[in-house]
C-alpha cells in the first residue's frame, strides 16, 4: 500500500466518523452561519508572488516538526509577517491536524485560510466552509474526473475558492479541463515522499494565462521562492521551513518581501536553481 493509500484509508474512517456524529443537513446550517468568504483569487493574484504559510505538525515525510500548542497564535505571527493566505493542515492521523484548528486560524486572522486535506466528498467541503475555510484543497491524484468536476462546481457554489492540486502533466489536464481557476504544482511525490522542485518549472508553462499559479512544498528561504517565481509562480506554499525555523513571522516577512518585487531582486542564496 503506498503513502497516499494509507492515508486514504485514515482520512475515509475519520470522516464516517464525524458524518455519524453530524449529518450533512446540521453541518450545512452550520456553513450558513460561518463568516463570509473572503477573496482567495485576490489574495493570490496580482503582480507579487503571494505567500500561502501553513499550519502542519507533522508529516509522513518528516514525522513531528512542531508541536503547535496554539495554531492561531502560530497564524497571527504568519498574517504579522505579511502572508497572504493561511493553510492549515486538518488531517488527524499523519499531519496531527483537526477541525478545530480550522476554526481557531479563522478566528483569528483577517487573511483568507485553506483547508489543506485529503477531501473526495462535498461533505468534507461543508465541513470546510461551516469551519470557516476560505478555500478548499483538491488533490487530483485522489479523485475521478466527475468527483473532480464535481468538487469544483460544488466548492465554488458554497464560497470556497478551489486550490486543485497536481503532480504530473496528464493530472495537470484534467484540472485544466475541469475549469480549474487555481492550480497548485506539488514538487512532492506522493508515492516517493521526494520533492524535486523543477516539476513545477516543467509544468507551469503549460498552465494557462488567468489561471493562478501556485508552487507547493520545498521553500526553505527567499531563495526557493525567487526560483519557484522565475518558473513562474503567483504564489507558495510553504510549510515545514516556517514550523521549525524557530522565527516564522520573520520567515515569512523575508519571503514576502522576496516576492513583492522578484523581478528586480538579486538572489544571493547558494541554491539559486529549482
Ligand atoms: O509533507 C508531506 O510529507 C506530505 C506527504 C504526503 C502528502 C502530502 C504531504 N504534504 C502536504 C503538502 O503539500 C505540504 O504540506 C505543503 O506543500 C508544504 O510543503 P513544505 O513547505 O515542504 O512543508
Amino acid at each position: 500500500m503506498s503513502v497516499l493509500d494509507e492515508i486514504m484509508r485514515g482520512v475515509r474512517e475519520d470522516l464516517e466518523e464525524r458524518q455519524r456524529q453530524v449529518p450533512l443537513d446540521e453541518l450545512k446550517r452550520r456553513a450558513l452561519r460561518a463568516p463570509d468568504p473572503k477573496d482567495a483569487y485576490a489574495a493570490l493574484g496580482g503582480d507579487r508572488v503571494s505567500v500561502i504559510a501553513e499550519v502542519k505538525r507533522s508529516s509522513p515525510s518528516r514525522g513531528q516538526l512542531a508541536p503547535i500548542p496554539d495554531p492561531a497564535a502560530l497564524a497571527a505571527e504568519y498574517e504579522a509577517g505579511g502572508a497572504h493566505a493561511i493553510s492549515v493542515l486538518t488531517e488527524r492521523r499523519r499531519f496531527g491536524g483537526t477541525l478545530a484548528d480550522l476554526a481557531a486560524v479563522r478566528a483569528r486572522v483577517e487573511v483568507p485560510v485553506l483547508r489543506k486535506d485529503f477531501i473526495f466528498t462535498s461533505y468534507q467541503l461543508w465541513e470546510a466552509r461551516a469551519y470557516g475555510a476560505d478555500l478548499a484543497l483538491l488533490i487530483v491524484a485522489v479523485l475521478d474526473q466527475p468527483a473532480l468536476v464535481s468538487l469544483i462546481e460544488r466548492a465554488e457554489s458554497i464560497g470556497l475558492a478551489p486550490l486543485v492540486e497536481v503532480h504530473t502533466e496528464e493530472e495537470l489536464n484534467r484540472a485544466i479541463d475541469a475549469g480549474a481557476k487555481i492550480i497548485g504544482v506539488n514538487a512532492r511525490n506522493l508515492k516517493t515522499l521526494e520533492v524535486k522542485r523543477e516539476v513545477f518549472a516543467e509544468l507551469a508553462p503549460k498552465i494557462p494565462d488567468g489561471v493562478i499559479k501556485v508552487a507547493e512544498s520545498g521553500v526553505r528561504g527567499p531563495h526557493d521562492l525567487l526560483a519557484y517565481a522565475r518558473a513562474g509562480a503567483d504564489a507558495v506554499l510553504v510549510g515545514e521551513s516556517l514550523v521549525t525555523g524557530g522565527n516564522p513571522k520573520a520567515a515569512v516577512h523575508d519571503l514576502v518581501t522576496a516576492g513583492a518585487h522578484p523581478a528586480t531582486r538579486q538572489d544571493s542564496g547558494h541554491d539559486r536553481q529549482l
